[in-house]
């Protein structure tokens, strides 16, 4: 991917189209130049290979793939693609007031999630018996005025540990909607031949007191829920590789990571493509949505969560990335994040069910991965409206 250095604009404008910022990458589109004919999964290949024919190995497109492989993506080709590096100081907002409503709050969300292992524990045998589901619920702020986009996007990136990134939304009820988040969890990244995929599945809240905090990733260690409820994802993402690859690797165990909010298990899954020509988003779509936010089996799930989750997850729990005309690209999976509309954010945090799955203790997870979008919002995580 190539990134501008020649700036004619200054970086604390405020039109950016699309921008992504972490350790490794960091950069901003600018103005609209052309949108990828929208389509679902099974399309892409050929809309991004028609796309790029046209607007060469330069190109870069970027956006977002919903949460259902149903569902229309939304790309865009930016006229300028900058770099933002200064993106790393925030810029002070004024505050905001605050009207916050849990949709669903952790009583019902409890619920759904006690419904799911009735529904798991029924199943005994079959080639679909349900193995985990991610359930999510969402909390909806809604501020006295219009979000500052690009100060929560400053204050999104400052931890190390995260891709923070905003992305165009289509427009809801004739109004521009993005979303905005600070997801740790690499789908996949495509350089030449090489792959890598970063999964994140079971999880620890974090604390301040280093001791307790140090007690909470060690617990996440030792937890065989936490360790089955990963070992799914890294399987899964295993299996929807291996046709594509020539080698394929993977650690012997599993490692804790951490953003400033959570502990999380993780796995880096390497790889060496057998056909370079293979885009980078078109092996994010074909690995999305994994059980780190749907579960398995995959279509039975993306059907169930329908049913038992109150809100629609639209582009919450898709991919969001980019990738460029030579077939590279990076794609993220859609967590820790708020589709913004004006002067509301509508936030989304799920968690990974398995039969050994507590529903209060899910839910108090949930509650405890809002926390990135809250603390960038400058919402008080310990409000009520989260419990
Ligand atoms: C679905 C989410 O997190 C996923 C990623 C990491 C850990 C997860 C878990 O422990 O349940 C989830 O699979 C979310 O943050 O909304």
């Amino acid at each position: 991917m190539t990134v501008e250095t020649n700036t004619a604009r200054t970086l604390d404008e405020k039109d950016a189209l699309f921008a992504f910022q972490s350790r490794h990458h960091a950069f901003r589109g600018l103005g609209r130049a052309a949108m990828l004919p929208r389509g679902n999964a099974s399309t892409i290949s050929e809309r991004s290979g028609a796309f790029f024919a046209k607007a060469g190995a330069e190109a870069i497109l970027a956006g977002a793939l919903p949460f259902d492989r149903g569902g229309d993506d939304y790309l865009w080709q930016a006229e300028q693609v900058v770099p933002a590096r200064s993106w790393a100081l925030p810029r002070p907002a004024p505050p905001l007031r605050w009207n916050l409503r849990a949709e669903p709050d952790a009583a019902e969300y409890a619920k759904a999630v006690g419904n799911a292992l009735r529904i798991m524990a029924a199943d005994t045998d079959g080639s679909d018996r349900l193995t985990k589901i991610v359930l999510a619920r969402s909390l909806l702020a809604t501020a006295d005025h219009d979000i500052d986009v690009e100060a929560l996007f400053g204050k999104l990136a400052t931890d190390p540990a995260v891709t923070a990134f905003l992305v165009p939304l289509p427009e809801k009820d004739g109004r521009p909607r993005l979303m905005a988040g600070a997801t740790p969890e690499l789908l996949l990244e495509k350089t030449g031949t090489q792959i890598v995929s970063h999964p994140l599945a079971g999880s620890a809240k974090r604390h301040d007191e280093l001791a307790r905090d140090a007690e909470a990733a060690a617990a996440l260690n030792r937890s065989v829920k936490d360790r089955s409820e990963h070992a799914i994802v890294v399987e899964f993402i295993l299996d929807m590789l291996a046709p594509y690859c020539s080698d394929l690797r993977r650690p012997d165990g599993m490692t804790v990571t951490s953003t400033r909010s959570m502990w999380h298990l993780g796995t880096r899954i390497e790889g060496e493509l057998k056909n370079p020509d293979v885009p980078a988003v078109v092996l994010a779509s074909a690995l999305h949505p994994t059980p780190a936010v749907c579960g398995l089996p995959r279509d039975r799930c993306t059907r169930l969560i329908r049913d038992l989750e109150p809100a629609e997850r639209d582009f919450y729990a898709g991919s969001v990335g980019w990738c460029d005309g030579k077939g590279d690209g990076a794609w993220y999976v859609t967590i820790r994040c708020a589709e913004i509309c004006g002067a509301q954010a509508r936030l989304f945090a799920g968690a990974g069910i398995v039969p050994q799955s507590d529903p209060v203790a899910e839910a108090a997870e949930t509650g405890a991965k809002f926390n990135a979008m809250l603390n960038a919002l400058g919402i008080d995580p310990s409000l009520e409206a989260f419990s």
